[in-house]
């Protein structure tokens, strides 16, 4: 068997809804008998070249935005949503400089964008001096990078940036998908978080990029997420039909990844959450039992989990949600296309 990543629920179906709607996909690296060809022939990476240049400026502000703030969260900083997760200033922040920069960076193309987060509790009473928190964090950044210095945002830009992200998508046309902080809980502990931004483009992802501003530069295989000052930060990004690339955060030279090649299932370790109410599952253990896998699994929060996994630090990425709980597109979007991205990766359903 020439076993190298199994994910769950990759296949990014946009609905009214954002959801994901899909059967669970196993990856395999090398040929298999249930093998099945990526269907990537009707987009050629060439055309969005100026599309992936604005996505990486994008999230890489603001992975800036996102680092100042981890080491500086307050309590007053952190709010529950209406479903007991929790948001934060980083989170609006984020999504609010994301939308911006990729309006100023393309300023031609129509802009739809289907994010996580929305302005609603913001204006809400009490939510002003949140608010104004968010519009000097986002001007902070804009400023200290020097980007677009001739505006300053008000808090009414501010609310129209996050709320752009309202858009419902749709099997048409362009839209981007954004999860300003996913794995907002690993943020809150000081472990891994990414900034997750993806296009799609008449229902299929086209481009993804992945900001993981805590993963080591190095495999974290074995679970250590342990390394010195300065070597942390990663940038993932892939365009359909162009292979999936790894750079530093504050760098520009992207290197070519490859997934694991192992076809030893004892050696096969297995990506979790670190939010055990997320990843155990019945039939994971019974696919993991199956295998005979041995390997220690690699406990982090998350889609950082799909970047470790196109590198190679891991084998298998099981998401099975428990019963009654959706997945939402920004969590997969990007994530799925830096991993099914790669070169002579194959696909096979699951039987
Ligand atoms: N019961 C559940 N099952 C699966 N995913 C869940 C979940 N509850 C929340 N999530 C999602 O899991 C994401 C984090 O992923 P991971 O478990 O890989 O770290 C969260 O993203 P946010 O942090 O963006 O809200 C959230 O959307
Ligand atoms: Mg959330
Ligand atoms: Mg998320
Ligand atoms: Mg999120």
């Amino acid at each position: 068997m020439n076993l190298v990543s199994i994910i769950a629920k990759p296949e990014i179906t946009i609905t009214k809804n954002p959801y994901l709607v899909s059967s669970p996909l196993l990856f395999f690296s090398n040929k298999t008998k249930s093998e099945t060809s990526i269907p990537r022939v009707l987009f050629s990476s060439m055309s969005y070249n100026k599309e992936l240049a604005a996505a990486k400026k994008a999230v890489s502000l603001a992975a800036r935005l996102c680092q100042k703030m981890q080491k500086a969260i307050l309590q007053s900083d952190v709010q529950s949503k209406s479903d007991k997760s929790p948001v934060t200033v980083a989170d609006y922040g984020s999504q609010a400089l994301v939308s911006y920069a990729l309006q100023r960076e393309l300023p031609s193309e129509q802009f739809s964008l289907v994010a996580e987060e929305d302005s609603e509790d913001l204006l809400k009473d009490g939510g002003q001096e949140t608010l104004e928190r968010i519009t000097k964090l986002v001007n902070d950044i804009l400023a200290s990078d020097g980007s677009y210095s001739d505006c300053t945002l008000s808090t009414e830009d501010i609310v129209k940036a996050i709320d752009c992200g309202k858009s419902e998508g749709g099997s048409r046309g362009r839209h981007w998908v954004l999860d300003p902080i996913d794995g907002t809980k690993g943020f809150l502990r000081g472990n891994q978080y990414a900034i997750a931004l993806a296009l799609l483009d008449e229902g299929t992802v086209v481009l993804g990029v992945l900001a993981c501003p805590n993963l080591p530069l190095t495999s974290i295989a074995g679970g250590s997420q342990h390394s010195l000052p300065g070597e942390v930060g990663c940038l993932f990004f892939s365009v359909v039909g162009g292979g999936t690339y790894m750079q530093p955060l504050d760098s520009s030279s992207a290197v070519k990844v490859q997934v694991n090649a192992t076809d030893n299932p004892e050696e096969a370790s297995l990506f979790e959450s670190y939010e055990a109410a997320h990843s155990m599952h019945d039939l994971s253990s019974s696919i993991v039992k199956k295998l005979g896998v041995k390997a220690p699994p690699v406990r982090i929060d998350s889609q950082a989990k799909y970047g470790a996994l196109s590198r190679g630090d891991g084998v298998i990425y099981l998401r099975f949600p428990h019963k009654g709980y959706r997945e939402k597109i920004w969590d997969h979007a990007a994530g799925c296309i830096v991993v099914s991205g790669i070169e002579n990766i194959r696909f096979a359903y699951m039987s």
